[in-house]
């Protein structure tokens, strides 16, 4: 096929920001939390009551309060970017927000009310039967991923295997070699496809399970097998939490035959796991360490947003694994859309506040998508080439058959001589026998080879598959799609135009009212400067108010970190009392590869390091030996001096002190009778001989350490 390399420009377009409020749960009404939440679908509005101060009003792309359902938003907002990604854009959904929001409410959905994901697959189907072109071939398949403590697994492999992102393309790569003989599993780019000029960064997800799809039902039966392998706990906010980030994307190739012009859309759909505070979710243990790296991930991912809101040269994309996978849909190439959910409860007011104002700055976020035609790792083009050279390869096949079937016919037809010897009769029939087993043999390797086209096919969707697939129902779908989007438009318009109104409105009465007098100018000038005034209360106020939150985010943060240190220290206490001495060696020698992304033991070269000098006491040079100490010895104060004296046992026994009347002080022994203190069983001296003891294990050293 021709390849075109006609230049792509690219447009701005900002991300879409819907924010979505659930209504109040069944938990918050017993608990008598007041709604501090109010939302202005008409204008896009949200409004958060202050108990303390001023009231917060945000406006976005589109509000919806807790009466408007998934096929609404879906509808106004999510289809027309599905649409481009049937287009040939990349798309990407992802619901962001405090715990027990519904973000998994909105993407997945529930049996009762489904959610984005089910409702983007069914739309890509309708689209692909509406498609009545025989011209055109659709290859659809889709991918499962999640980010779990860090680590990125295959939810649709067997065993959910750990997958590595890898980090910019290289020539080699962007050319993957067209291997079909895994063609369910091979190396499928997430970071969506990129122009050439811009690939420099992108990340993608070699040997990532992408799986060859034939419907929507197969699409939800694989989100469904997905959704099986994906962590889920229960904490205090929500009975089902998600305790990973889950990242479904599904590609979409679609070939144009007259044109001869492959179209790739790559659509992520995200469900982020919810940010939560130990103090409310209750976490501990297992759930703690989820926590702490879930909130980790999430502030990686807020200061992505608020470098890319500010224009910041440098973008920390490479923080935490989330911001590299969603690279491309912040900033990059795709057309993206965030739904912030948010509760109502004023218990969630910090919360809620902070996530509205996230969103906000998402708001300003640019994105440059680009048409991908044409690329060069599309899976269809790779199908088509292969059936091409099987044809052929079956087609030299008949030929070379028809040959040899030719040749024997010949053979057969020939006279044979009267006078031929016994041997060389039998000889002749071998021949014939040989050339008719090759012959079968041939046969069914071409109907092996005819099978393999055949599954190759099958893969591949034929656009409208004949006029049967273009029923009644179909049509009315299309219309009514089509009246859909006419509607949101509207609705769209209708919003922004509000929203411009009450701008035009504050500027009109500032113009038209013209000065009479100096007076007038004068008062006007007050009533500016009134509003100025306002307006710089107001800053403070939200000033004071973030300082707020983010101290309170500071405490929730070493409150987790405390309790994270407390459970290391129990672990290390118990690695401390039940691993083997002899294991100990092994331990120190195992090494974290952040490459590799795994733990890895260091070639053992028979004599152990030295531990790493310590480092110098504030105003000394070096580090100064206890010796040097004890002695006052100027010269042994600049030396380097391990203390590898073993620590002294402790002391389980007491001297014996006979009885103030016993026999033995009647006979006045002149022994002196050292008296000892008072001693503690078990414990361990902190001190001994004039200097500090060394801490014996981990679990001490860490409490040495002590919280930084
Ligand atoms: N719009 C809504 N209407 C009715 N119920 C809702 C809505 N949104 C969420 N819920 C309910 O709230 C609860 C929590 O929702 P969900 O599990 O989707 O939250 P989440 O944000 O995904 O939480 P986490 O981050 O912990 O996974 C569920 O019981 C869900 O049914």
């Amino acid at each position: 096929m021709e390849k075109s390399a006609r230049p792509r420009t690219a447009l701005n377009e900002c991300v879409k920001v819907v924010v979505r409020c659930r209504p109040l749960a069944e938990k918050e009404k017993n608990e008598g939390f007041d709604e501090v939440v109010k939302v202005w679908p008409e204008r896009g509005g949200v409004q958060v009551y202050n108990p303390k101060g001023q009231d917060k009003l945000f406006t976005y792309d589109a509000a919806y309060d807790c009466t408007a359902d998934t096929q609404t938003i879906y509808d106004e907002m999510v289809r027309p970017l599905v649409a481009s990604v049937l287009d040939g854009f990349n798309g990407c959904v992802f619901a962001y927000g405090q715990t027990g929001t519904g973000k998994t409410h909105t993407m997945e959905g529930t049996p009762e009310h489904e959610g984005v994901i089910p409702r983007a697959f069914r739309h890509i189907w309708a689209h692909i039967e509406n498609s009545a072109s025989p011209d055109v071939t659709h290859l659809v398949s889709c991918s499962y991923i999640e980010l779990y403590l860090e680590d990125v697994r295959d939810l649709l492999s067997k065993d959910c295997k750990k997958l590595t992102i890898r980090g910019q393309y290289t020539s080699k790569l962007q050319n993957p070699p067209p291997s079909l003989r895994h063609s369910t599993t091979r190396r499928t780019a997430l970071s969506p496809q990129r122009p050439q000029s811009t690939e420099l960064n992108g990340f993608y997800i070699p040997e990532m399970t992408s799986v060859v799809c034939k419907s929507a039902a197969e699409m939800v039966r694989i989100m469904k097998a997905g959704n099986r392998n994906r962590a889920s706990g229960r904490t205090d906010m929500n009975e089902h939490s998600s305790r990973s980030h889950a990242v479904f994307l599904v590609t979409v190739e679609t070939a144009h035959r007259k044109t001869n012009r492959i179209r790739v859309g790559k659509l992520n759909l995200v469900d982020l796991a919810g940010s939560e505070r130990q103090r409310k979710t209750g976490a501990s243990a297992e759930r703690l360490r989820e926590a702490s790296r879930i909130n980790q991930a999430l502030s990686s991912l807020g200061n992505v947003i608020s470098a890319l809101a500010e224009n910041s040269p440098h973008v920390p994309y490479r923080d935490s694994k989330l911001t590299r996978i969603l690279q491309d849909s912040l900033g990059g190439n795709s057309k993206t859309i965030m739904i912030a959910n948010i509760g109502p409860a004023s218990y969630n007011y910090d919360e809620t506040i902070t996530t509205l104002r996230y969103a906000h700055r998402a708001k300003a976020i640019k994105n440059k998508p680009v048409r991908n035609e044409d690329p060069k790792d599309a899976k269809l083009r790779e199908y088509q080439a292969e059936i091409e050279r099987l044809r052929a390869l079956i087609e030299q096949r008949r030929g070379l058959a028809d040959k040899k079937v030719k040749k024997e016919k010949v053979a057969k037809s020939k006279p044979q001589p009267a006078d031929n010897s016994e041997e060389e009769t039998v000889s002749i029939e071998n021949e014939n026998i040989l050339a008719e087993s090759t012959i079968e043999q041939e046969k069914c390797k071409t109907e092996e080879l005819e099978h393999q086209i055949n599954a190759l096919e099958e893969r591949l969707v034929q656009g409208g598959g004949g006029k049967d697939l273009i029923n009644n129902l179909n049509e009315t779908r299309l219309i009514l799609e089509q009246r859909h989007t006419e509607i949101t438009e509207r609705k769209k318009r209708e919003v922004e135009m509000q929203q411009r109104i009450e701008l035009e409105e504050e500027t009109t009465a500032i113009v038209t009212n013209t000065f009479a007098n100096l007076q007038q100018e004068v008062d006007h000038k007050t009533q500016r400067l009134k509003k100025c005034l306002a307006k710089y209360a107001g800053l403070r106020e939200e000033m004071v108010e973030q300082r707020e939150a983010h101290d309170n985010e500071r405490r929730d943060h070493e409150t987790l970190q405390a309790a994270l240190i407390a459970e290391l220290r129990r672990r290390l206490l118990v690695a401390d009392s039940f691993v083997p001495d002899a294991g100990r060696p092994a331990v120190l020698r195992a090494r974290y590869n952040e490459d590799t992304d795994a733990w890895e033991l260091r070639e053992h070269s028979g004599v152990e390091p030295l531990a790493r000098r310590p480092v110098s006491a504030a105003g000394r040079r070096r580090p100064t030996c206890s010796a040097a100490l004890a002695h006052n010895l100027p010269r042994q104060r600049a030396e380097n001096v391990l203390d590898l004296a073993p620590l002294p046992l402790p002391t389980t026994t007491r001297t014996y002190t006979p009885p103030r009347h016993h026999p033995l002080h009647s006979q006045s022994i002149p022994t002196p009778v050292k008296k000892e203190p008072e001693m503690e069983p078990v414990t361990v001296p902190r001190k001994s001989a004039g200097r500090p003891a060394r801490p014996s294990t981990a679990h001490h050293r860490l409490g040495t350490a002590g919280v930084r």
